[in-house]
């Protein structure tokens, strides 16, 4: 059933898609299981737009692509998208997730043991992810996945870059600023921003981009593999 105009949505302002739209249909294609449902609730009360269910399940696919071990997360919200990467990753992987937000960061605890995550594959770092991805290791992650303030994008994709190892893989939520970023005329520093934040990918040569037109805009980048790794 669409969301009603004025309801509080899930998935954050402007990003339900039109009813009867390939984009509705694709969010529907996606059920969720009963962790997921609780935890966007949980998400809509606190007011932490959550990836939609047809991002989310990008963020599973993609990370099971890469047989994610080690994965980044900047904004941790209620843990809807934690639960997705989770769901895509090596049982043994461990996803490092930030938010400055200790209310966000209890929601989103609960959630992961509502799912039966064990408590040693998740580590929530309270804080702003300009003050903890410096202190992160070099090379040394699978998936970086940012959905954090769009305004912060540029600085979160040059340290996402330091961190990811050759052949990983960098997801930006919110890429288009919810669409804005395709209109010349608008020049708004979050869009600004997220146009600063796609050049920056474009310009890598060893990234391979692609905007994903989900929720309010997914971009996705492959890190080239390094000669070495090509076996
Ligand atoms: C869009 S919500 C994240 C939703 C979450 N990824 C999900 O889909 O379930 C954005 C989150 O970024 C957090 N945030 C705000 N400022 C931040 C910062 N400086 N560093 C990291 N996270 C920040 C907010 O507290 C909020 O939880």
């Amino acid at each position: 059933m669409p969301t009603p105009p004025d309801a509080p949505s899930a998935t954050g302002p402007g990003s339900a898609p039109d009813p009867g739209s390939l984009a509705a249909y694709a969010e529907s294609a996606i059920a969720e299981d009963a962790a997921l449902v609780a935890a966007r609730e949980r998400a809509v009360e606190i007011g932490a737009h959550a990836v939609s269910p047809a991002v989310g399940a990008t963020l599973c696919l993609l990370t099971r692509l890469v047989d994610a071990r080690a994965v980044v997360e900047i904004g941790t919200g209620a843990g809807v998208s934690g639960l997705w990467l989770l769901g895509g990753m090596r049982a043994d992987g461990v996803l490092t997730t930030i938010d400055p937000d200790s209310e966000h960061h209890r929601a989103a605890r609960a959630a992961f043991t509502a799912a039966g995550i064990a408590g040693s594959r998740t580590r929530l770092i309270t804080g702003r992810a300009a003050d903890v991805l410096p202190r992160l290791a070099d090379d040394s992650y699978d998936v970086v996945f940012v959905d954090g303030p769009v305004i912060d994008q540029p600085r979160y994709i040059t340290e996402a870059l330091r961190l990811l190892r050759s052949g990983g893989l960098l997801l930006v939520h919110d890429a288009t600023a919810d669409g804005r970023i395709a209109d010349p005329s608008r020049t708004d520093p979050e869009t600004t921003a997220a146009r600063q934040a796609a050049l920056l990918i474009s310009e890598d040569d060893s990234l391979l981009p692609v905007v994903i037109p989900l929720g309010r805009g997914l971009l996705a980048a492959a890190r080239t593999a390094a000669p070495a790794d090509e076996v």
